[in-house]
């Protein structure tokens, strides 16, 4: 910058000045330094955040690995028949504990949760809710229904029009989690079902698909499955559609339902005759650059039955078969990941293959074993919780001792007010963050409009500042004082005054005719700095600038600048204070070179005139 000392003044040109201060001059560094502090501000509460979110997941993730990485809940389903209703049944149902009577047997089953025929779908969503939190977290999850056909499997999953199941709720989870921006992620989704049937998977989501059942089925939705060297699995050709709002989500997930194939049994008038799999990929971008995926697999399995109970036969009967082959594939599956196996049977089925990456290590389970309330089905009963002891990966609450089971409790009501603390805090660090953002947003609206007010008045090609520290109320004032700083400084061209040799030049007829012309000349200059193009321009100005000015004037240091040569002005060093709470109102004042001119010219005209 381009600086002279004069008279304890630094002279600045315009040029370097406007170079300082991209937005427009000296009024728009207080703005800068508040946004400037809001931005800061912001960046400290999402890195805040950040580290926020990664406690609760760190939290959550011992939570439930404590809790056990594969969950085995338990929903007892209706009687099947009015005919079927006891009085008394044979399945008693505490917390987490299922006793199954019948004569001469007395079982005893510990699940991580029971819920009974009274229980709502609200009841289990709530139980499942925090694995959702696992899946957004970036982990692999699997929420599968489990049980003897009938015993409403479909019904936890997908639901009725007024009871919703797991699905369409967790859906609606997801997108509206991602909508709060509790989390310092951004988050987008994208679904995708298919349906594993007699061996082969199809696409539910593919376009025209049509209802079909055993051979005529569509080769198009016949898709293979890969597996990548990490472990990955891709699902070949499979429609995967983004998911942007409920309405679409919700279209998309009642489009591939209807595809799913089902028939009429003697246990159930629409029966499953398949594993329908609903996949939620969960696509996450937080501060780092990389974007992770996760997959939320949820998986309504086909109902494990007596083939001579269901009265299958035919095709029936094979389809029957086929969903108890691959339910015993999955039995295997888990059982070899609790016992920590080297060699998983993912291959043994088109299911296990599908679901490999997100069975094992680092992924969350949670199965939901169906069971009846019957007397009749008692054996499928049995069978099914076996099943789900299998699954379990914690040791049942009989084989772990007092002690332990109680530091257990403790280390999980830590965690779980940890957890809570830490969605407390994160709730009010957004609040915070969206009111810091909507002041930033309002500081840049106000700048923008001043400095288009700014430039509007700068339509003149080049123009001089004047900042002075005087009140809109000491208008009248403010001119002659700008008039006498002008006039001080010499601002008139000292070739513009009358020198010797012209008075001795002039007889007393053209010196007396001149001299008005010569003073209105000179008199000019105070009268344009101050004048009303002056003042209007310093009122819209501070229009434009009014509601911030309290803000941000206890950061712009007090500066005066003064017209001095027509391309400088001066800067009085006396004036610069930086003490915010005493600066006054500036004022401001532009005026146009070639105003300045003018006086020349006519000086000119009138020198030519005299010769
Ligand atoms: N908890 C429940 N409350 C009310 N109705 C239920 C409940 N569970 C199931 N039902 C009803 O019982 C019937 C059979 O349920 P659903 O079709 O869900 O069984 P499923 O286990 O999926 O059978 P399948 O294996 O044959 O497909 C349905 O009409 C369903 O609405």
């Amino acid at each position: 910058m381009e600086k002279e000392a004069m008279g304890g003044h630094v002279m600045v040109s315009l040029e370097s000045l406007s170079l300082e201060l991209p937005n427009g001059g000296g009024v728009m560094l207080g703005h800068d330094k508040d946004i400037s502090t809001l931005q800061d501000e912001i960046s400290a509460l999402r890195s805040r955040q950040r580290h926020l979110d990664h406690t609760r997941q760190e939290a959550l993730d011992k939570l439930i690995d404590l809790k056990g990485s594969i969950r085995v809940f338990c929903r007892v389903g209706p009687s099947i028949s009015a005919t079927n209703f006891q009085a008394k049944s044979p399945v008693a149902v505490e917390h987490d504990k299922i006793t199954v009577r019948a004569v001469g047997i007395k079982k005893e089953f510990n699940v991580d949760r029971v819920f009974g025929q009274e229980s709502t779908q609200e009841d289990v969503f709530q139980e499942v809710k925090p694995i959702l939190r696992s899946a957004l977290d970036g982990h692999n999850v699997c929420i599968l229904a489990y049980g003897q056909t009938g015993t409403g499997k479909t019904y936890t999953m997908e639901g009725t029009n007024g009871k919703l199941g797991i699905v369409p709720r967790a859906i609606q989870e997801l997108l509206s989690h991602a909508a709060s921006q509790d989390s310092s992620s951004t988050y987008s989704f994208s679904i995708s079902m298919l349906e594993v049937y007699m061996g082969t998977v199809r696409d539910l989501l593919a376009p025209r698909q049509p209802l079909f059942r055993s051979t005529e089925c569509n080769t198009a939705s016949i898709i293979s499955i890969l597996a990548t060297k990490s472990g990955a699995v891709e699902v070949e050709g499979l429609t995967d559609v983004a998911i942007q709002d409920l309405k679409k989500a919700n279209q998309w997930y009642c489009r591939g339902r209807r595809a799913r194939s089902t028939s009429w049994t003697n246990v159930n008038d629409v029966s499953s005759r398949s594993h329908c799999l609903t996949r939620i990929t969960i696509k996450r971008s937080g501060g780092g650059a990389t974007e992770e995926a996760s997959k939320l697999w949820l998986v309504d399995l086909g109902g494990s039955e007596r083939l001579l109970k269901t009265g299958a036969s035919g095709l029936t009967m094979d389809e029957g078969k086929a969903i108890n082959l691959s339910l015993s594939a999955l039995g295997d599956v888990i059982a070899a990941l609790r016992r920590r196996r080297s060699h998983v049977p993912y291959r043994n089925s088109k299911l296990t293959q599908i679901l490999s990456d997100s069975l094992g290590d680092g992924s969350k389970v949670l199965m939901v074993v169906h069971i009846s309330p019957s007397d009749d089905d008692i054996g499928e009963t049995v069978c099914s919780l076996s099943f789900a002891k299998r699954a379990r990966s914690i040791e049942s609450s009989k084989d772990t001792s007092e002690g332990v089971k109680k530091l257990k409790q403790k280390r999980l009501a830590e965690l779980e007010k940890e957890i809570c603390d830490a969605e407390q805090e994160l709730k009010h660090l957004t609040e915070q963050i969206r009111r810091a953002e909507i002041s930033l947003e309002e500081r840049k609206k106000q700048i923008s409009s001043a400095c288009q007010a700014h430039s509007d008045e700068k339509g003149s090609p080049r123009s001089t500042l004047v900042v002075d520290h005087i009140d809109s109320a000491e208008s009248p004032q403010a001119t002659d004082k700008a008039k006498s700083k002008v006039s001080s400084h010499g601002s008139v061209p000292r070739f513009m005054s009358s020198t010797v040799c012209s008075r001795q030049r002039h007889s007393p007829a053209s010196h007396s005719a001149s001299k008005p012309r010569l003073t209105k000349s000179v008199s000019r200059y105070p009268a344009e700095l101050s004048g009303s193009q002056s003042f209007s321009c310093y009122s819209s100005c501070k229009n434009a600038t009014k509601a911030r000015s309290v803000a941000f004037s206890s950061s712009v240091p007090k500066m005066k600048f003064l017209a001095a040569k027509s391309d400088q002005i001066n800067i009085s060093i006396n004036s610069i204070d930086s003490t915010a709470a005493s600066a006054p109102p500036r004022r401001e004042s532009f005026i146009s070179r070639q105003i300045q001119r003018s006086p020349l010219h006519q000086h000119r005209r009138r020198m030519s005139s005299l010769t």
